[in-house]
């Protein structure tokens, strides 16, 4: 294969190479399409029902691709219509041809198409959505540099002011999925989980979630987020995206919540392109490209109407779990986005054929081979080239080019790229300088956020009911292909009152006093599992993540109020459970009033104990409170009203004021004393957690190491040795370990012994370190023979 950078003309050169030194006559090609197209193949018309619109966008060619000898090979026909012009060269060297790839979609932008063209034909509809209570998503997709982001971008900047057209309650989220890891990017890049909620939707809990009252403090937060986002140089771009980013944007509208998911996905990676890059890149390539391939994967069951869809295979699949939901009750717009450079033909054909397949358009593979079908080809042949000319060419080139200076012995230049640095590691100093920029009001908005354990609508989306009830009241949906409409003032529908009633009582049921929803198998199961906790200890079973996060979500709460423990760490979370049971025996009485639905049929669940007036209460154990006012009232966990005191995380304060007194590692002095407890934010009780796990390991290491200090003396080592090899037993490898700690044993004294020998040859009196016993024999392990000497 020859080398994909210009130079002289070779032989046998590779596609990109053999584009760019046949560049006039490829070009011209592609501008005698453009000049007259053909006749369109038969369009992809069955695409009322699918529910997922596909779109394509191409961007414009950038001067420095036409300066290293590319062209543009990519021409948008209006309406839809995309053709991918692949130059190629027969396996003979000699012939040249060019390969239409004819793709249609519902909207195609070509390069003259602005920004507002793209986000009214695109997103428009999706926030109309939004602003009337429905949920939606916009995803992006595509090659590495192909303008994600910049059409990202504008779909912000468009959709904040659409938002905003009229006052509303608006809130934002932000987080980053880099690989299977899921960030608040609003929290400074922190960790943030992943909780399932009763509809069987998945949601950051707890996540920053701040309201924002303009579209430049909506951008504003976007940016932030966006600018902590995790990048890194790669070798299509410097700044190239190495993670999903799910902007969440909820709009209330008469009491019924409206969503807006708008995702920019990590460029998709080819391997010429990564060819260049550590194992560090390739790694997150791969994520990258898996976590694609199981959203394709999603998306195209969903349009082609399977039964089952496997979102939970990854993250990024289960948050956008609502896409791919049969019904259309979220509408989804994949907006894909292809490079016209010559050089990006592979990637351009790959992307639109996955486009295609989201696209509900056939199966995926071509009839013969393996590689992915999609499109309408058409095969137009160049000619040849005159080769005894071209070979003329290059000896004149070579004879004219300067002789190459000696470069032996420098090391290979690095690639630019890979010494620039990914930015995840400055996430902590990057917050600190762009919250500085924010108006205070709307730092200040995100520092109570950042306080707060989740919000109370995030409790709220948690509990939602699951779908049945949405069923039974059949909406009038619009025709997911219809043009935008006009936007209409949204008419509350008396569905809504009975949701969100529904909704209340469910949130009340989880997060207030009621004991269990019976029909829940989720909370009959975790109250079960916290009885064995009770009667068996924690030995009782093995406990998995899962156990606990039920513990978690159903029991803590009820009976502990604002606790929680860290069902992500098992033996930490078995730890805090133990902590709060001792603490408070007495509101386990209230475990009694709790059936298991096989044992209580019916609703009629048995009236919950009222809780004790706050104040009442005793003080709440485990390192999870809530703060305590100046009067000694605790504010209520589960308040869902937005007029409350924002929820807060146990003794969560000031996070820029930290107490000079205050040790990082004192979780369990902080417990003891919850009164005196100095406010502590979200990254203080992460790092309390890792010093507490790391405190654990130091434990476990020593206990380990007092273990194996039994002290024994050589010889009764060797003497312990020998007996259990002469005794058998065990497997063929563990009587060859035996045997090679034997034979080195007594070579290490073989060694001693001659040593001391020579000492005492040359006069001086040496203490042997180790008194030296006369060494037992073993008849089955002959002695080294030089062991005579001694
Ligand atoms: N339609 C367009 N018009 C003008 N410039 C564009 C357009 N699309 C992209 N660009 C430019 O191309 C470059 C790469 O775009 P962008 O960062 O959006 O790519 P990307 O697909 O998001 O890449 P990655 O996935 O690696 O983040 C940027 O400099 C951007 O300004």
């Amino acid at each position: 294969m020859g080398n994909a950078e210009s130079g002289p003309i070779v032989r046998n050169a590779d596609k990109r190479t053999s584009r760019r030194e046949h560049r006039a006559i490829f070009e011209a090609a592609a501008q005698r399409f453009r000049l007259a197209p053909f006749e369109a193949p038969e369009r992809f018309t069955a695409a009322q029902s699918r529910g997922v619109r596909v779109c394509v966008r191409k961007r414009p060619i950038f001067s420095h691709e036409l300066e290293q000898g590319e062209f543009d090979a990519v021409t948008c026909l209006e309406p839809g219509r995309i053709v991918v012009h692949d130059a190629r060269m027969h396996p003979d060297m000699v012939k040249l041809f060019m390969n239409h790839h004819d793709f249609g979609f519902d909207e195609a932008f070509g390069e003259q198409m602005g920004n507002f063209e793209v986000y009214q034909g695109t997103a428009r509809q999706i926030v109309q959505n939004a602003l009337e209570g429905k949920s939606g998503t916009v995803m992006m997709y595509g090659q590495t540099g192909s303008g994600k982001t910049y059409t990202m971008r504008s779909i912000y900047e468009q959709a904040a002011d659409e938002i905003f057209q009229s006052p509303r309650s608006v809130t934002v989220s932000f987080i980053e999925l880099f690989g299977e890891s899921c960030f608040d990017m609003l929290n400074q890049g922190v960790p943030c989980q992943l909780t399932t909620a009763q509809d069987g939707s998945v949601h950051p809990f707890p996540c920053v979630e701040v309201e924002v009252q303009t579209p430049s403090e909506l951008l504003a937060l976007i940016d932030l987020a966006g600018r902590l986002r995790a990048t890194a140089a790669t070798g299509v771009h410097d700044q190239s995206s190495r993670s999903h980013a799910l902007c969440r944007v909820f709009v209330d509208s008469d009491g019924e919540e409206g969503s807006l998911t708008l995702v920019d996905l990590a460029g998709s990676e080819h391997r010429i392109d990564n060819a260049e890059h550590n194992a560090e890149r390739r790694k997150e390539g791969a994520k990258i490209n898996a976590s694609l391939a199981a959203l394709k994967e999603c998306i195209r069951a969903r349009a082609s109407g399977a039964k089952f869809i496997a979102f939970r295979q990854n993250r990024l699949t289960q948050l956008l779990r609502g896409c791919f939901l049969p019904g259309g009750h979220h509408e989804t717009v994949v907006v894909a986005t292809v490079s016209p450079s010559s050089k990006d033909t592979e990637h351009s054909l790959n992307t639109l054929r996955h486009a295609c397949i989201m696209d509900g358009q056939g199966q995926g593979k071509q009839e013969k081979g393996s590689h992915l079908g999609g499109g309408a080809v058409t095969k137009e042949t160049l000619g040849e080239i005159d080769v005894t000319k071209i070979a003329r060419e290059r000896r004149q080139k070579q004879k004219e080019a300067p002789e190459p200076t000696a470069e032996w012995g420098k090391p290979p230049s690095k690639p630019a790229h890979q010494s620039k640095e990914s930015n995840t590691s400055r996430r902590a100093a990057l917050d600190r300088k762009y919250v500085r920029l924010l108006e205070p009001s709307v730092a200040q908005r995100l520092q109570d956020a950042r306080e707060a354990w989740g919000t109370a609508k995030q409790r709220m989306r948690l509990a939602r009911p699951p779908a049945v009830e949405e069923s039974q009241e059949p909406e009038a949906k619009p025709e997911p292909r219809a043009p935008a409409p006009e936007p209409a003032a949204p008419v509350p529908a008396p569905a809504n009152a009975a949701r969100a009633e529904a909704r209340e009582v469910i949130f009340h049921s989880v997060f207030q006093q009621a004991p269990v929803e019976p029909q829940d198998p989720d909370k009959d199961r975790a109250i079960e599992l916290f009885r064995t906790f009770l009667s068996q200890g924690r030995e009782g079973q093995n406990w998995r993540k899962n156990d606990l996060r039920l513990i978690n979500l159903f029991v803590v709460p009820w009976l502990f109020g604002e606790a929680r423990i860290d069902w992500n760490h098992p033996v930490l979370a078995l730890d805090e459970l133990e902590q709060l049971v001792k603490e408070s025996p007495e509101r386990l009485k209230l475990l009694g009033n709790a059936k298991p639905s096989a044992q209580s049929p019916k609703p009629a669940p048995p009236a919950p104990p009222a809780p004790a007036p706050a104040s009442a209460r005793p003080p709440l154990p485990g390192r999870l409170r809530s703060p305590e006012t100046p009067n000694g009232a605790g504010t209520s966990w589960s308040t869902p009203s937005n007029d409350q005191p924002p929820l807060r995380r146990a003794g969560t304060g000031d996070v820029r004021r930290k107490p000079a007194e205050e040790s990082p590692t004192s979780r369990n002095a902080r417990s003891a004393s919850p009164a005196s407890r100095p406010p502590a934010s979200h990254s203080e009780v992460i790092r309390a957690r890792r010093e507490a796990m790391e405190q654990a390991r130091q434990e476990a290491l020593q206990k380990a190491l007092a273990k194996k200090a039994v002290p024994q003396s050589r010889e009764e080592e060797i003497a312990s040795l020998e007996a259990q090899i002469l005794g058998g037993g065990g497997s063929s490898y563990a009587a060859a370990g035996l045997k090679r700690r034997l034979q080195s044993l007594k070579a290490t004294m073989l060694r001693e012994e001659k040593l001391a020998a020579a000492k005492a040859a040359a006069g001086q009196r040496v203490a042997s370190p180790v008194p030296v016993a006369p060494r037992p024999r073993s008849g089955s392990l002959s002695r080294p023979s030089s062991a005579g000497a001694g």
